[in-house]
């Protein structure tokens, strides 16, 4: 099936990297994995595309980004892409919501969420791109946030709720994987120092590493 499979010795296995946060190897099926790369194409066009990211000390990210639902920008949310074309964020489609739901059961087993899935933030990391240890804390509630890895894969650190410092540990996201934090694990520091070029499985069609967090903001549903 996929090529990274190929040669494994032990098939991935899920596993509980910390109280709260657990690993799903292969959750997307690889026709599912070419549906969401092909909606994450159409979603990185403007207006509202794959932009930028400016921090404010002056630096860039070097993940490209797009959001769904609420633009999110450092370190807010907003209606409007602020600080790039000023075009209305992109809406947040139904079935991303399900498959939200779908990911917190299979990994914790529960999916009481305070409100619907409402936010996606796609982050596209080409050759060299990283993502620093950050916590996702902009949103006003506390259900899981949900990851999909397509493309290359990559060393995924998850740390601890203290510090961007260790102890954490680091996990190998590969195409179609899941991973979910909530509860206890849900503030947690967490990062991207590393992508392999070139190890995304060849029939997908990507040259680099896309990642789709979902998350609920916990905000009113906005008057259209
Ligand atoms: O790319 C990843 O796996 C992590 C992305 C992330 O942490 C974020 O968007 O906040
Ligand atoms: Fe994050």
């Amino acid at each position: 099936m996929m090529a990274v499979m190929s040669g494994e010795l032990f098939p991935r296995s899920r596993s509980e990297v910390a109280p709260g946060a657990v690993h799903l190897p292969d959750w997307l099926p690889p026709e599912r994995q070419r549906e969401l790369l092909e909606a994450c194409r159409a979603w990185a066009l403007p207006p509202a595309g794959l932009r930028t990211v400016r921090t404010p000390g002056g630096g860039t990210m070097s993940a490209r980004q797009v959001c769904l639902g609420w633009h999110w920008y450092p370190y807010g949310y907003a209606r409007t892409v602020t600080d790039g074309d000023g075009a209305p964020v992109k809406p947040f489609p139904q079935w991303l919501g399900d498959l939200a739901r779908q990911g917190v059961r299979d990994a914790l087993g529960v999916a009481e969420c305070s409100s619907p899935y409402d936010i996606a933030l796609i982050n596209f990391y080409e050759e060299g791109a990283r993502m620093g240890m950050h916590r996702d804390s902009d949103e006003d509630a506390d259900d899981p946030v949900v990851s999909l890895s397509l493309g290359d894969a990559c060393v995924f650190r998850f740390g601890n709720v203290e510090s961007r410092g260790r102890p954490y540990v680091d996990v190998e996201l590969r195409s179609g994987d899941l991973f979910v934090f909530g509860g206890p694990a849900r503030l947690a520091y967490h990062g991207v120092p590393r992508v392999e070029p070139g190890s995304g499985p060849p029939e997908l069609g990507l040259r680099g590493r896309l990642n789709i967090t979902l998350r609920v903001s916990g905000r009113p549903i906005p008057a259209a």
